[in-house]
């Protein structure tokens, strides 16, 4: 009779047999019974379940103690946040609530009584640590600021279930018009991607919150009917910038239509004021020219100067609420559209365009120190020679009108300039 052993590894008669099946035959004198092979392969198996099963768990576990969400306390913390204060007063989920536009806005509207929470995923794009004093700013005044991106559908969804917003402000983006060169994906990431799940929650919610949402100047791209309405073409983009906030306009317009979304795109012009983006002109001249080192000054084609219709953030903060407080119900709920939602789009701009060197001049005279200027060619960069708002729509909707001039505002954001970051601010003393 042949052995157990030879049962499960026969020899084939008349074959040689090599080394290796002296190998595999110590290697199966382990296995030398079924009854401990199997208890074998159990003790194989459940060692790999209780590894998977561990690794799950410090992953899940990872990501439960790393969120920055969730929780009885947390919940307490948004609702307080979006409590109502004032007759009729809206409670507004501000998205970019960290940003400069988004700081602004979040502290007016709690100024006079709307419930406010503030999301922001405090990205590298510039200093952090100016989006969180910002924060720190807009905490002082009693508004919750969670810490997360807009597209976590997850997040958002519970925000949601926490709150019945009523409102929502979307500023958070990937702005800047250059930067789009460097890292295209992050304006995909932000201005298309998160714009949807943004709007699929918005969708899904009962009741459907309005929408207003940044759009930007940059639309208009290579259009020269002057100045820029609503109504001219923006099919010609000069940069992916512009061209995924055009994608924003075409996006909310479906959701408007299918879902019944209430939406209004704010087409704001080069935005401008204290604690404002480093990344602009203004801010990064007012730096070098303190700090003593040169500034580069684009001119356009033929030396024509670049000019901008620079709007002061009050200004802009006004156009917010004016376009909150006057946006149309939502008709969908729970993903089902039951009737025509209004669809609008406004300019937010000063109606009076400045050329850059302006601007610089302004900034000397403020700063008490001469630039040192370095005049190049507008390299092709995705930049527009110039923009210019018509604000009658948004005049004869909600009364928009702007007040403040370029001189006045960028007096009132030197003063905060030279109080947040001092006179000497990285300058180097001799
Ligand atoms: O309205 C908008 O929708 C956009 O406004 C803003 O874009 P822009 O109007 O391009 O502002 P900004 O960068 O301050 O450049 C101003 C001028 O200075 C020129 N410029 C710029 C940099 C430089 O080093 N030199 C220079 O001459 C430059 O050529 C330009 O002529 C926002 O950044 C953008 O996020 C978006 O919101």
């Amino acid at each position: 009779m042949p052995s157990l052993e030879e049962e499960l590894f026969p020899s084939t008669p008349g074959k040689f047999k090599d080394k290796s099946f002296h190998m595999n035959r110590s290697l199966h004198r382990c296995f030398s019974s079924t009854s401990s092979l199997f208890l074998w392969a159990l003790f194989l198996i459940a060692l790999t379940a209780s590894f998977l099963s561990f690794e799950s768990f410090v992953d899940s576990g990872h990501k439960y103690f790393a969120a920055s969400w969730g929780g009885i306390q947390w919940e307490k913390q948004v609702r307080d946040s979006a409590q109502i204060r004032r007759p009729n007063g809206m409670s507004i989920l501000v998205t970019g609530a960290a940003g400069f536009v988004g700081s602004h806005v979040s502290l007016a509207l709690k100024k006079r009584g709307d419930g406010v929470v503030g999301l922001d995923n405090f990205n590298n794009y510039y200093d952090p640590s100016l989006k969180k004093d910002r924060k720190a700013l807009v905490n002082s005044r009693n508004i919750f600021i969670v810490e997360g991106d807009v597209n976590d559908m997850k997040l958002l969804t519970k925000l949601f279930d926490v709150v019945a917003f009523t409102h929502v402000m979307h500023l958070a983006a990937q702005a800047g018009v250059r930067y789009a060169m460097e890292n295209p994906q992050s304006y995909i990431h932000s201005n298309i991607a998160g714009l949807v799940t943004l709007l699929e929650v918005c969708k899904n919610a009962n009741p459907q919150p309005r929408i207003v949402w940044a759009s930007s100047s940059s639309v208009y791209g290579l259009n020269e009917k002057v100045p820029f309405s609503e109504s001219d073409r923006t099919d010609q983009p000069a940069s992916l910038y512009a061209a995924t906030k055009k994608a924003g306009e075409e996006i909310t317009h479906s959701y408007n239509h299918i879902y019944g979304l209430s939406i209004t795109g704010l087409r704001f012009f080069t935005v401008y004021g204290p604690w404002g983006r480093p990344d602009m002109a203004y801010f990064s001249f007012t730096r070098n020219i303190l700090q003593g080192k040169p500034i580069t000054v684009y001119r356009g084609k033929n030396r024509v100067d670049l000019a901008r219709d620079f709007t002061y953030i009050d200004d802009i903060v006004k156009g917010c609420m004016g376009s909150l407080d006057t946006a149309g119900k939502s008709t969908g709920s729970g993903g089902k559209k039951k009737g025509p939602a209004p669809y609008r789009i406004f300019n937010l701009g000063n109606t009076s365009p400045v050329t850059v060197p302006t601007l610089v001049n302004i900034l000397e005279r403020h700063l008490k120190i001469k630039a040192k200027k370095n005049v190049i060619d507008m390299p092709g960069n995705g930049d527009v020679p110039f923009t210019h708002a018509n604000i009658s729509s948004a005049r004869s909707e909600f009364g928009y009108k702007p007040t403040t001039d370029l001189q006045t505002g960028l007096r009132k954001f030197v003063r905060w300039y030279l109080s947040y970051y001092g006179y000497n601010h990285g300058k180097l003393v001799d």
